[in-house]
């Protein structure tokens, strides 16, 4: 298991996209702002998924890690904290979410 994470990538994006550095790919996506980077994104997404309907394995892998900085960057862009993604996941595992989930049907 990878000690790398979703979380460590945040901070990376962060400090890059407060760089300013005209090398970096985060700091020019984060100054054309989020159409760009969401339409980045969106181009990643396909991109992911015609990897798997070919059933291209290493592709999948490449394509997924694409995906999830260009999401990164939608987020912080849109200063939306990963953690707060990971409590609404948190909140429809178990017994609780399976009872919000309910809830919200009624
Ligand atoms: N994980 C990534 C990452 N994944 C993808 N990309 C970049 O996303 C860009 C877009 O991918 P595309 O395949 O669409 O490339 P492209 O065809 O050149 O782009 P367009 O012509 O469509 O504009 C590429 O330039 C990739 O390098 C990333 N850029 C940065 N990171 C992480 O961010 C860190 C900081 O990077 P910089 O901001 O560049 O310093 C890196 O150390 C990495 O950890």
């Amino acid at each position: 298991m990878s000690a790398f994470d979703l979380a460590k990538l945040e901070a990376i994006i962060a400090e890059r996209a407060r760089s300013g550095d005209a090398g970096s790919w985060t700091a020019k996506l984060f100054a054309k702002g989020t159409e760009k980077a969401a339409q980045k994104l969106g181009e990643e997404a396909v991109e992911t998924v015609i990897a798997a309907v070919k059933h291209d394995r290493q592709g999948l892998v490449s394509e997924s890690a694409d995906l999830l900085y260009h999401w990164l960057v939608v987020l912080a862009l849109e200063g939306v904290p990963l953690d707060e993604v990971m409590r609404e996941l948190e909140s429809r595992t178990g017994q609780s979410g399976l009872a919000e989930k309910a809830a919200r049907k009624d």
